[in-house]
């Protein structure tokens, strides 16, 4: 099957689940909030070489430093209006750009500092969400968005935030996470808002595996619960490759790929952190190979300097991905889904294979 052009691949339907909010800012749009709040922290004002500031910056081989560039786009917003303006851009961006599910996750804690209550945070967020599908809608890019609630892994607030998850579940919130500085900060840490959040029978996913490897992931898995696991990419130090290219799992790896957990791949970012070093070598393809539940997923645009298309282009430049694929990762991304089953299933059969379809897949 021939490669597919840039068009295809923009054109293609694609279903978003690792996106944050506060790293997906238009460059234009933190200069703006910035400016009209007197947030006088940024490294420059012209929307361009910020851009350029926030991809070189994040480009440090290290996530805990990647992760100090977010104090400029959490500085501005700290408002209802500047929450409700980022999250309508957003969905707005993403629906441009061929996505037709996604879901967004913030942390309300580091929204507060203006004054706001958590709910405040999390209704101007779903506001502006609504406002943005609407849009994206009367332009005839429809898309579904829903909110992932983040705690942050270093502090001591998950519990109250998988309590909001669960109050806004049937609002627009589809589950919770968390994420922040991996090493030091295991997720069993939080172990008293997973066993709630499963009780409740609420969804949730961890970052695990990303800057830290295999322990990670196993206790987000079997100590902690979690439905997926944001990024995951450390799960290759389970997974032996023979010189005749034959694979054999361990435990875990096996425990992953037969229970079906998604893995929510973010190429780009996990070179700029440190994770991986190429988009050709990394391990989503194998993994992608092995069939293992992967998806692709863009993490923080604006840091990355990237969007779903612009993933997707790279996988199939760099990893020599066909449509096949996309529409393969598409799939499973919608099957993993934090929304009711038959809305999954409505997605898959009436938006995602018919649009795969008239592309040629
Ligand atoms: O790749 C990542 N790994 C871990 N934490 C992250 C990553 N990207 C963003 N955040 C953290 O999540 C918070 C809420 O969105 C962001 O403020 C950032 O600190
Ligand atoms: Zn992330």
């Amino acid at each position: 099957m021939a490669a597919p052009t840039a068009e295809v691949v923009r054109r293609a339907p694609k279903a978003l689940l690792h996106d944050h909010l506060d790293g997906g800012l238009r460059p234009a749009t933190v200069v703006e909030l910035a400016e009209a709040s007197g947030y006088d922290g940024l490294p420059t004002t012209d929307p361009a070489a910020l851009g350029t500031w926030f991809r070189d910056a994040a480009d440090s081989g290290s996530l805990v430093r990647y992760l100090e560039t977010f104090s400029h786009t959490v500085a501005v917003m700290q408002t209802e209006e500047q929450l409700t303006r980022v999250a309508r851009e957003c969905a707005l961006d993403l629906a441009a750009d061929g996505v037709v599910y996604a879901e967004s996750r913030f942390a309300p804690e580091l929204h507060i500092d203006g004054g706001l209550s958590l709910e405040q945070v999390v209704e101007a967020v779903l506001a502006g969400f609504r406002e943005g599908e609407a849009e994206a809608a009367a332009a005839g890019t429809p898309i579904r968005m829903r909110a992932l609630l983040t705690a942050m892994r270093h502090a001591a607030r998950s519990r109250e935030i998988a309590e909001l998850a669960v109050t806004y579940r049937d609002s627009g919130v589809g589950g919770f996470d968390i994420a922040g500085a991996e090493a030091g900060f295991p997720p069993t840490r939080h172990l008293d808002a997973f066993e709630y959040l499963r009780r409740e029978n609420a969804h949730f996913t961890i970052h695990a595996g990303e800057a830290f490897g295999l322990p990670s992931i196993w206790e987000a898995i079997q100590w902690c619960g979690a439905d997926r696991l944001g990024h995951g990419v450390r799960i290759v130090d389970d997974v032996q490759v023979g010189d005749d290219g034959v694979a054999v799992l361990g435990r875990l790896a096996d425990y992953v790929r037969d229970r079906r957990i998604p893995l929510e791949m973010c190429p780009s970012s996990n070179i700029q952190t440190g994770a991986a070093e190429s988009v050709a070598a990394h391990p989503i393809s194998l993994l992608k190979r092995l069939r293992f539940r992967v998806t692709v997923n863009t993490d923080n645009r604006l840091m990355s300097g990237t969007s779903m298309s612009r993933e997707m282009q790279l996988l199939v430049d760099e990893a020599g991905w066909t449509l096949e694929d996309l529409r393969w990762v598409t799939i499973n991304a919608m099957k993993s889904a934090f929304l009711p089953f038959d809305e999954r299933l409505e997605l898959i059969e009436h938006v995602v294979k018919p649009g795969y379809a008239a592309l040629g897949a």
